[in-house]
């Protein structure tokens, strides 16, 4: 990035690569953070690394180039939207928030699951959207236990919406949330 005067604003060139791959820039700015939400948990914060020009754009050329034949890009609540916005815009499709409870009008879909540290529920719209043969990629920050990519997947298709991968930045190896999504396709840029 490149700074002139004072007061000016910076001048990005979206065309330079940066130089760092996704790979290095998550080692280098990722949280750990012990103990949260609850005892016990390590969490991964990934907002560093989105916040970051280099981290942000390396770890979406990394989800664009896993990405394959889709139409539509969906991001899980919340640090999904972040990703599936960009790798969206890049790939030339819309994007579709997969939302926690309560955030959406009805009619919407739903349906419960359980992550490392509680249950929750997420929703989708059934009124203004039709997602019958939408070839869906699923994309999300972190890969935990396998619980929320696997009640997206479940309540996309449910939708009538094929999900053919999903896509993660950080996929926590411990926490076996490959085996939970049952053979489903999912690239990770980084497993830990
Ligand atoms: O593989 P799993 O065990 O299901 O965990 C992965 C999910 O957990 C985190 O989100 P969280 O539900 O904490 O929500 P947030 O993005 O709103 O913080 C993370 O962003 C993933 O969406
Ligand atoms: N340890 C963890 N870090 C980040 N997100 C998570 N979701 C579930 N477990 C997580």
């Amino acid at each position: 990035m490149e700074h002139g005067p004072v007061g000016t604003p910076a001048v990005i060139d979206p065309a330079r690569p940066t130089g760092e791959s996704a790979g290095a820039a998550v080692e280098r700015l990722t949280r750990w953070c012990d103990d949260f939400p609850v005892s016990g948990v390590r969490f991964a914060d990934l907002t560093p690394v989105f916040a970051d020009a280099a981290g942000y754009r390396s770890v979406l050329d990394g989800l664009v180039a896993v990405a394959g034949d889709v139409d539509l890009v969906a991001g899980l609540d919340a640090r999904g939207f972040l990703l599936a916005g960009g790798v969206a815009l890049r790939l030339g499709t819309g994007v579709l928030a997969v939302r926690k409870a309560g955030k959406l009008p009805p009619p919407v879909h739903g349906r419960e699951y359980v992550l490392e540290y509680g249950t929750a529920r997420l929703e989708i719209p059934a009124a203004g959207i039709d997602l019958t043969g939408r070839r869906i990629l699923l994309v999300d920050d972190v890969l935990a236990t396998g619980g929320t990519l696997r009640a997206a997947t479940e309540l996309l298709e449910s939708a009538g919406a094929v999900v053919p991968a999903a896509a993660v930045v950080l996929e926590i190896v411990a926490l076996a949330g490959r085996a939970a999504l049952g053979g489903r396709p999912c690239h990770s840029l980084v497993q830990v």
